[in-house]
């Protein structure tokens, strides 16, 4: 293994997975810390769901993962968070770093969530989600990790002890012989933790061939683009051209949607206009008893005959709001990701082969219910979301899933996912 990668949500772990798996490197992702031997791959990418959790949790955890990846031999490693920066002053990026640097005695890393395919830019330390400043974002009202302050510097300093600094734009704009030695200018003036600028692809790129030698790497996933040449250049890693390859899967196709973000929410209403078959989940009713999960599953497997079915719980965040208030939010969540999964096992047990989840705790939840222990990463519909084979506990037909992020994909993500597997089908 070169690349070992601790991910602090599932979603964001297939992200990162199809990064690498693109630039040529055969990537396995795991779910939750390892039990066992890790599989045989360039890079195996760890899940874990640490993003909101108590920062020692979170910790504790991923220094179990980094164990498993240093046992299994990885070269390096990378700590995967969102390139939103999604943490409050508590943690955890700034907590697992510093557990993460100590375990392998390193005093340098940079930390750097930029994804510019997907609007996340960062110049002079400060994060940009599309032309909005981050704290003018959407990212502001966030329930969890709301991010007021697009000054990574000033954000990253208020979770570690560590001396956080920059790598400035014009270094990285020189290539990586000039970004390296401004990070040893960095490390000699005492930074620990260097923000560093990235604004295209060029810059990760820079970025790759300028960090593939420290032993730890914190970033969202746009970093794991640049990596695989720079381990190609070192004579680590033969890229393989087929790394995205996945057999071909034959069976009925569904969407399990329980997302609500803005993306998600304009994917539905594109399904909902293209007289795609649906089934809604409405929260209150599930708690008042008046619909069940397994009616949900009834109705849903009747769609099925004629068609692939979605079957979404997205709402507008007034909509949410009111049930959150009701139900308060945690319950409101438990609801729905529960009728969800279950709703998503009914379906698979019933033949569905082809799976598409929107919504980070949904995609949690949903692999909980189906028993899901490992995806192999295979080619990507959208930046930051791959197809994948599941391997479940049980073992038996391979099973695509493609597991979305709230914010990716395109209004017509849901259809050009699942035509992607349609000549398979
Ligand atoms: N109509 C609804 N009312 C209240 N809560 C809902 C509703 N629909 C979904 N939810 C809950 O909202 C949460 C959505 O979180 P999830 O992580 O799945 O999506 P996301 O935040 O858009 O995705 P990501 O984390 O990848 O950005 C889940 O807990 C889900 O159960
Ligand atoms: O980095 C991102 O934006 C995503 O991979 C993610 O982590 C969303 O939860």
């Amino acid at each position: 293994m070169i690349l070992g990668v601790i991910a602090d949500d599932f979603t964001g772990a297939t992200d990162v997975a199809s990064m690498l798996v693109r630039a040529g490197m055969r990537t396995v992702q795991v779910l939750g810390v390892p039990q066992g031997p890790l599989p045989e791959a360039d890079a195996v990418v760890v899940a874990l769901k640490t993003r909101t959790i108590a920062p020692e949790a979170a910790v504790e955890q991923s220094l179990a993962a980094l164990a498993a990846l240093r046992a299994a031999g990885a070269r390096q490693i990378y700590f995967k968070y969102c390139s939103t920066f999604d943490s409050t002053p508590r943690g955890n990026i700034g907590p697992v770093t510093d557990a993460l640097m100590r375990a392998l005695d390193t005093d340098l890393t940079i930390a750097c969530p930029a994804f510019p395919e997907n609007g996340r830019t960062v110049f002079k330390g400060h994060l940009f989600v599309g032309d909005a400043l981050l704290s003018d974002s959407g990212m502001r009202q966030h329930p969890l990790t709301p991010m007021t302050d697009a000054n990574l510097v000033r954000v990253l300093q208020a979770q570690t002890a560590q001396r956080v600094g920059l790598l400035r734009h014009d270094a990285v704009a020189m290539g990586a012989d000039a970004a390296r030695e401004r990070l040893k200018g960095l490390q000699a003036e005492g930074v620990r933790i260097a923000i560093a600028d990235a604004v295209d692809n060029d810059d990760l790129l820079t970025l790759g061939e300028a960090c593939a030698d420290l032993p730890l790497i914190t970033a969202g996933s746009g970093v794991a683009l640049g990596l695989p040449p720079a381990y190609a250049r070192r004579g680590w890693l033969q890229p393989d051209a087929q790394a995205a390859a996945l057999p071909p899967v034959r069976g009925a196709s569904a969407v399990v949607s329980g997302s609500c973000s803005q993306a998600t929410n304009a994917q539905v209403a594109h399904w909902l206009q293209a007289g795609g078959a649906a089934v809604q989940v409405d929260p209150l009713a599930l708690h008042q008893g008046t619909d069940t999960a397994q009616m949900l599953l009834s109705k849903a497997k009747q769609a099925l005959n004629d068609g692939p079915v979605l079957v979404y719980a997205t709402a507008a965040p007034d909509r949410v709001g009111a049930v959150q208030q009701a139900l308060g939010v945690q319950a409101a969540g438990e609801l729905v990701e529960q009728a969800l999964a279950h709703v998503a096992r009914g379906l698979v047990d019933a033949g569905v082969r082809r799976l598409v989840v929107a919504g980070g705790e949904t995609s949690g939840a949903v692999v909980q219910a189906l028993d899901v222990t490992q995806l192999r990463i295979g080619p990507s519909i959208c930046p930051g979301v791959p197809w994948t084979g599941a391997r479940t506990a049980q073992g038996g037909d391979e099973l695509l899933l493609a597991l979305k992020s709230g914010n990716f994909g395109g209004p017509d993500f849901f259809r050009e996912a699942l035509a992607m597997t349609e000549v398979a089908a």
